[in-house]
């Protein structure tokens, strides 16, 4: 149901049809600070009912999908920058938990290329996506930050070159695999035969017998494939071996490359590439993420953004004259006024910026500048002035931020679809469950009421979802586990 774009006599795009509409699930908010709001979900260990919680709602809103991401190192600063990076379970036992718990939202869970091994993910891919009824989606990164490849004993460099091209090679052949494992058993030779004693008629298993430069795999795979034979494999990231990635292989693609100008022309070189590569261009849906912080107001959603700007734990900045150290130098307001470009200046983190200081400012100030007054009204010598804390804010925390009304973020997302800088969006939510909760109580219903939503689901698995259509393999008929009758034994 996503939909066509048709060009209209003035050149501008309009689009028909449904935006994608998914989560980036981070249990502790997307916003640093936000897990410290009055209410938010904040301890780890409370995680399985956030996460159960959350997944009914989204898919009492009928979102599309449940985007799980991974990254496979850790570090305390992280605490400051991505608290839901510290800890957190591992996404595919995440999804094969909320498999169970749910009915019809889809589900995508990662696997890094470069520190997994592709017999085992097509196995795991296979069974969650059997246990959720054609429901999983599987995303592969390519990345070889080196604190994760020290995890696992790699150096993340490959023999034949850098880093970066080698993880490409190594995706394409690692998505080989794992599709000819997932060939390897064709589901129809299982028939069950009580009165011949055969459970199989014979053709069941085909050989793999792959070598190539980075897998070695004999084959077949002890599971059953996917219930469609494959499942829709989706990429993130913004970089150029990302996006031939994605055009090549996925039907589902992350990418942030930025503001509206620059995703109209992303998205239509990224679609060209995927023809370039003999594909429909409807076959790679393009989503981008959003972190909207969003209230009954745009008032209360600047309200909002103010405190939880006011909530982001800043470095010590030494006061002019008192020579010290900070324990966070990039977080100070010192480093901030070096990066405007007034780096002789004293200022305290709850000093207004003045209109003769914002003059002074380099194109970075005046960047940050426009940010404050986006996600909250604030202008130099306003009514409601901006603080040095707001601009550094602004600096530490380069996220999607739209705040604003229900209408203002429906706006948003209506003017990116039309204009064809995007097939839709993955929702981040600052912190669980009230912000999650507003954009399915407010937005999603506007989103209904334009017509970009869909107010019931059409189809059962992820590939029905996104509108996958013929591009993807039809799904079986499946049942999910929980229509299957059983009764307890007595
Ligand atoms: C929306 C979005 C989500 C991402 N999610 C992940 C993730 O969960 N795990 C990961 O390793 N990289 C993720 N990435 C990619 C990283 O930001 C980074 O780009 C990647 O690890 C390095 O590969 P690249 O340089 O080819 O993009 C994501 C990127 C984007 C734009």
């Amino acid at each position: 149901m996503t939909g066509q774009t048709r060009t209209e006599p003035d050149g501008f795009f309009t689009r028909s049809g449904h935006v994608v509409l998914g989560s980036m699930v981070r249990t502790l908010g997307a916003f640093p600070s936000g897990w410290r709001m009055p209410g938010a979900h904040a301890d780890p260990a409370a995680d399985p009912r956030a996460l159960k919680r959350l997944a009914v709602a989204a898919e009492r809103a009928h979102l599309d999908f449940l985007y799980f991401g991974d990254w496979l190192s850790t570090s305390a600063e992280l605490e400051l920058t991505d608290p839901h990076l510290l800890v957190r379970t591992d996404p595919l036992s995440t999804v094969a938990w909320l498999a169970a718990l749910t009915r019809r939202i889809g589900l995508v869970g990662t696997a890094s290329v470069p520190h997994s091994d592709p017999y085992q993910v097509a196995r795991s891919a296979a069974s969650i996506d059997r246990l959720s009824a054609g429901r999983f989606g599987l995303n592969l990164t390519l990345g070889t930050e080196p604190r994760a490849a020290a995890n696992f004993g790699r150096t993340g460099a490959g023999a034949e070159g850098s880093a970066e091209a080698n993880a490409f090679l190594q995706g394409d052949e690692y998505l080989y695999v794992v599709r000819a494992l997932w060939a390897s058993v064709d589901a129809r030779g299982v028939a069950p035969d009580a009165r011949t004693g055969r459970l199989t008629d014979g053709t069941v298993f085909a050989p793999v017998d792959h070598h190539g430069p980075h897998y070695s795999v004999a084959g077949p795979l002890n599971a059953l494939p996917p219930v469609a034979g494959t499942v829709p494999i989706v990429q993130s990231g913004a970089s150029e071996r990302s996006r031939e990635f994605a055009a090549r292989h996925a039907d589902l693609y992350l990418a942030g490359p930025g503001g509206l100008g620059e995703s109209i022309k992303f998205y239509r070189d990224t679609k060209q590439l995927v023809e370039a590569y003999g594909r429909p261009r409807t076959a790679l849906r393009i989503v981008a993420p959003l972190l909207p912080v969003v209230a009954s107001t745009r008032e209360e959603a600047f309200d909002l953004y103010d405190r939880l700007a006011d909530a982001v734990l800043l470095g010590e900045s030494p006061g002019e004259g008192q020579p010290g150290q900070s324990e966070h130098p990039e977080r100070t307001v010192r480093r901030l006024l070096q990066l405007v470009g007034l780096p002789l200046a004293s200022r305290e983190p709850g000093d207004p910026v003045t209109l003769a200081d914002a003059e002074r400012f380099n194109a970075l100030g005046h960047r940050l500048l426009e940010l404050v007054a986006e996600r909250s009204g604030r202008e130099p010598g306003g009514v409601r002035s901006v603080t040095y804390r707001h601009l550094l804010v602004a600096h530490l925390t380069p996220l999607p931020l739209v705040v604003g009304s229900a209408c203002d973020v429906a706006d948003h997302i209506e003017t990116w679809y039309r204009a064809s800088a995007v097939d839709g969006f993955t929702l981040m939510a600052a912190y669980l469950p009230h912000q999650f909760d507003a954009f399915l109580d407010l937005v999603v219903p506007e989103l209904v009421r334009r017509g970009l939503f869909r107010g019931a689901y059409e189809g059962r698995t992820l590939a029905e979802h996104l509108g996958l259509g013929d591009t993807a393999p039809r799904a079986a008929a499946a049942e999910h586990p929980a229509d299957v009758p059983w009764a307890p034994c007595t």
